[in-house]
């Protein structure tokens, strides 16, 4: 079965539209990579995935995840909550709350799935810290679960967010480029981290990344967005140095020059080297 089925997906903001009729599927169990230049529409993409983004009102217009609709025709599904519970999100800017204790932030991944008067930190029954700590064995994390968030290097709070949409059970996870603002060694440990829990619990993994080394390393498939169209989609092994550098709008690059985003959001997210 299909994890995600996305059907002539059309959005536009003000102006063009952003996304020029997308479809795409994505298998469970797989661990997809989503490329493509700056502005080429991956963030957007993603959001409309768990309907944080509408598309625009088109007959065919439609995304399901896990086989239930979270949108068509531009509408929100009626039951697009229990779709969500069951999406995990990833984002560049790991989303933590700095003074809770790790293992706290991870409990966080339960919410929505426990009543509201026991949602408070504190509230949190035994086996659910159990279940806590064992995801962030999972993300080789458990020795740091009673410090506090704010304590942790970038790439172990990413590891922490990881480890919360463990926590919540995610069957997929919407990985919003979770590597742009880390170092290459930490970069590492968490492509890393997603390639286990992707083998490990066969959690289809979506993953937006501007270094195609990294799609290259950790991913079999590509998706290639270009002006809100797909350019590519197929094995990675087919993504060559021409169609890089079709897809990026710059001149033939050779592998020892991986190609930079044209938009970077921060400086320290550009990998210069392969790894
Ligand atoms: N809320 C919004 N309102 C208006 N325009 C938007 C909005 N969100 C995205 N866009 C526009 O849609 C286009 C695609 O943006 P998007 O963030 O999806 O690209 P991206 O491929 O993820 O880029 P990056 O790699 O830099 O994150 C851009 O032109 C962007 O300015």
């Amino acid at each position: 079965m299909s994890a995600i089925k996305v059907n002539a997906l059309q959005k536009s903001f003000t102006g063009a539209p952003v996304l020029k009729g997308i479809s795409v599927e994505v298998e469970q169990g797989e661990m997809l990579a989503l490329i493509g230049s700056s502005g080429s529409g991956k963030s957007t993409l993603m959001r409309h995935l768990s309907g944080l983004t509408l598309a625009d009102r088109g007959p065919a217009s439609l995304v399901e995840v896990l086989g239930r609709k979270v949108q068509q025709h531009g509408r929100a599904a009626s039951d697009i909550r229990r779709t969500r519970a069951r999406i995990g999100h990833v984002f560049q800017q790991f989303n933590l709350i700095n003074r809770l204790s790790v293992q706290t932030n991870v409990l966080i991944g339960a919410l929505g799935r426990v009543p509201v008067w026991r949602s408070l930190p504190g509230w949190f029954t035994d086996a659910e810290r159990r279940l806590a700590l064992e995801a962030l064995e999972l993300v080789g994390l458990r020795e740091h679960a009673m410090k506090r968030a704010s304590t942790l290097s970038g790439g172990q709070q990413q590891r922490v967010a990881i480890a919360r949409a463990l926590m919540q059970q995610a069957e997929v996870i919407l990985a919003d480029e979770p590597i742009a603002s880390l170092d290459p060694e930490s970069s590492r440990l968490v492509m890393e981290t997603l390639q286990r829990i992707n083998r490990e619990r066969g959690i289809t993994v979506i993953v937006t990344l501007h270094q195609v080394d990294y799609a290259r390393q950790y991913c079999r498939r590509a998706i290639a967005l270009r002006d809100g169209e797909v350019f590519f989609n197929g094995p990675i092994s087919a993504l060559d140095d021409t169609t890089l550098a079709t897809l990026y709008g710059t001149a033939h690059e050779t592998a020892e020059r991986p190609l930079i985003p044209s938009r970077p959001r921060q400086a320290s997210g550009l990998e210069l080297n392969p790894v």
